[in-house]
């Protein structure tokens, strides 16, 4: 309910510039009404005073229903702006005592409030900041020559008061423009995280297979070294791919590493392996297990390949298999794994020698 009432009155969160524009326009008016109602039932203030005040309220709300159900977000912002620095300063400076009264806290919150809501407008931005900082030079000096134009208040008591509510409404503001501040930086931020998580997936992935690729090999060879307790890894390599590609083609011979990935990518799911694709057709298997167990892992990979359904009959693949030293470096690891490899293919082919 609140926060049905709350979206009516401000638009969605999802646009926070819109959001504390309206939320700011709602508060002026209701701080107008509120002034208004406290000079009348206090007497502080003549009629004209009071008047003045119903009409910035009644003007305010205007602007915040053209904003908010006009679509005239932009529009509105620039009449607001220039109604305050130009209308609402000038009057509550000699209406309100002058340097005795709030209009300075009051103009810090339209230096802020310009500042946010012309974020995406320099232009507007610089001369409304520009002009809010220069508004009171003026007013000090007339107020300098000519004090006798400056209502002052009936008693201390009223400045007091005045003082004090509207540091309130100050504060009240200052909290919803940084709110606005946090919240586009938030939003910002996770974007930016959710971009740069996408760039980092997509820099470790093969476009062809979308395997893994050599640099995410690299850093998963180092993590799980680091943290798993034994490291088996395979070498696979497919048999006579040239071959593949000069008879059918190099359309076709994608086909077949993309087939193969395939087999190597639900190997891996099963059994909480990682596959990558390191070379031309040359794979990586990183197996969480002990050499015997990867060995049984790599003896199903055959049949797989065996039972696999391409165009022109299935492949198959040769591979390396070793278990990781705790001691031994990457480099030296796959030194030993292509001795494996290498002896699989002198083999004969279509086999799995391990160390
Ligand atoms: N279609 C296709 N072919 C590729 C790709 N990358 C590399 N190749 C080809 O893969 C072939 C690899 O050939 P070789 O290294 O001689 O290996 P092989 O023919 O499988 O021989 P053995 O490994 O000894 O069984 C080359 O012809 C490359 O052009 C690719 O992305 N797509």
């Amino acid at each position: 309910m609140i926060e049905k009432t709350r979206s009516w009155l401000l638009g969605s969160r999802d646009n926070p510039q819109q959001y504390t524009q309206h939320a700011v326009q709602l508060i002026v008016f209701v701080a107008f009404l509120y002034a208004a109602a406290i000079n009348y039932v206090t007497s502080a203030s003549g009629y004209i005073n009071i008047c003045i005040q119903l009409a910035m309220s009644i003007s305010t709300l205007g602007i915040w229903y053209r904003s908010r159900w006009h679509n005239e977000y932009q529009r509105m912002a620039i009449t607001f702006m220039v109604m305050i620095t130009t209308i609402t300063l000038p009057i509550n400076w000699f209406l309100n005592g002058g340097s005795f009264g709030p209009t300075f806290f009051l103009n810090i919150c339209v230096f802020m409030y310009i500042s946010v809501a012309f974020r995406k407008n320099p232009y507007y931005r610089y001369f409304g900041q520009s002009f809010a900082a220069l508004v009171p030079i003026p007013l000090v000096m007339i107020e300098y020559y000519h004090p006798e134009w400056i209502s002052t208040y009936p008693n201390n008591e009223t400045r007091l008061i005045d003082l004090a509510s509207t540091s309130v409404v100050t504060s009240i503001f200052m909290l919803l423009m940084m709110e606005n501040l946090t919240k586009k930086f938030h939003l910002r931020h996770s974007k930016v995280e959710q971009l740069s998580e996408q760039l980092r997936q997509l820099s470790e992935r093969d476009s062809l297979t979308g395997l893994l690729n050599r640099r995410a090999f690299e850093s998963s060879f180092t993590e799980w070294k680091e943290t798993k307790e034994c490291l088996t890894i395979a070498a696979v390599d497919l048999d006579f791919f040239k071959k593949i590609n000069d008879q059918w083609g190099h359309y076709y011979g994608d086909e077949v590493l993309i087939n193969s990935s395939t087999q190597l990518s639900e190997m891996s799911k099963d059994t909480g392996s990682l596959a990558f694709r390191t070379g031309g057709e040359e794979f990586m298997l990183m197996m969480p297990c002990t050499l015997n167990e990867a060995y049984q892992h790599i003896q199903i990979l055959h049949d797989r390949f065996a039972k696999m359904k391409l165009l022109n009959g299935p492949v198959t693949f040769s591979s390396g298999l070793a278990e990781v030293k705790p001691d031994e470096s990457q480099d030296q690891f796959l030194k030993r794994v292509d001795r494996l490899l290498y002896q699989a293919k002198n083999q004969g082919r279509n086999c799995t020698v391990v160390e």
